[in-house]
């Protein structure tokens, strides 16, 4: 496998091995990997002719301290995990000054609106960062093709509303979420909860798929009731956000209308921990 710390060692072993016809494809992660993101990875490969995958927990993207100070950081075993699918993987591992050379703050971008429920709302700040690292990210790689977890759906409709207005040329794609056995969505974050709260956590998907059912005949506004007053009997989780939108706009919704995408997106605390899920409602 191959290991770069420095973008300057990263641009310039790529444009050795860049043909006019071939692909790069790319997956940028915070590290921490688990099937979701080893899922990711395989979709690239199949997908490409070269694979690279960054590992930066990007600073600019965290507006709670603590959670960036306790974000897991585990290179040696996410190298380990590379390399049991393939010693072709391209690993991008830079380091804060690497990527904003002495100036670690985001550019600030209008996503058309996108960008001001949900996690944007509950993470000031947040999509800023995530624009800023995904804009350089793109402009040092160069990919073909990038790949976004559906789990958090909101980054990739940012992601792509990023590259329709800047013009850079790569195609995103979306990708299903990897979930664990009891259902719990797949996430870094999973790491830190202790054995109990991990199965205790399969709790979150099971209301977000008993509110598409309940969805189905009551309104949006019932539906979220519905889910907070399932949370309310379950006191060691806490509710952030339960929001039903248009999958195209994101805006919550008070009526249903034909013809219409719907999705529940969710962010909870388990203690200090904060988990998200979604779920498509058609
Ligand atoms: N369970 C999952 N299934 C599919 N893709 C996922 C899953 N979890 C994360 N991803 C995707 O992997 C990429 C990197 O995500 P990231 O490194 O933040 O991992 P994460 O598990 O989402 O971490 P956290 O949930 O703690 O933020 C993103 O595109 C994200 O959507
Ligand atoms: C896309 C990303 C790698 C940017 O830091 C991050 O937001 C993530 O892991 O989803
Ligand atoms: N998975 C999105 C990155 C973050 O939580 O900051």
């Amino acid at each position: 496998m191959h290991i770069f710390y420095s973008k300057a060692a990263l641009i310039a072993y790529l444009k050795t091995i860049k043909t006019a016809n071939s692909t790069i494809g790319f997956v940028p992660t915070m590290g921490a990997l688990h099937q979701g993101h080893l899922a990711l990875m395989q979709r690239s490969l199949k997908e490409n002719n070269d694979t690279v995958v960054s590992i930066f927990v990007n600073p600019t993207q965290f507006n709670n301290p603590e959670d960036l100070a306790k974000y897991p950081r585990t290179l040696e075993e996410d190298v380990k995990k590379m390399r049991t699918l393939s010693d072709k993987i391209i690993l991008y591992a830079p380091s804060v000054d690497d990527i904003y050379e002495g100036n670690t703050v985001s550019q600030t971008f209008d996503f058309d609106g996108l960008e001001n429920q949900m996690e944007g709302k509950f993470r000031p700040g947040h999509f800023n960062g995530v624009g800023t690292i995904v804009k350089r990210l793109f402009e040092i790689v160069t990919p073909t093709n990038a790949y976004f977890g559906e789990k958090d759906f909101q980054q990739l409709q940012i992601v792509k509303k990023l590259v329709e207005k800047t013009h850079l040329p790569v195609n995103i794609v979306g990708c299903p979420i990897f979930r664990e056995e009891n259902q719990l969505a797949m996430s870094s974050r999973n790491e830190r909860l202790t054995a109990d709260e991990r199965k205790e956590a399969a709790i979150i998907y099971k209301i977000l798929t008993e509110a598409k059912d309940f969805f189905q005949n009551h309104s949006p506004q019932e539906t979220v009731e519905f889910v907070e007053n399932s949370f309310k009997d379950n006191q060691e989780f806490e509710l952030e956000y339960f929001v039903i939108a248009d999958e195209s706009t994101l805006l919550s919704i008070d009526q249903k209308e034909n013809d219409k995408n719907y999705r529940a997106f969710i962010a909870v605390f388990v203690n200090s921990i904060r988990l998200i899920d979604t779920i498509s409602l058609n």
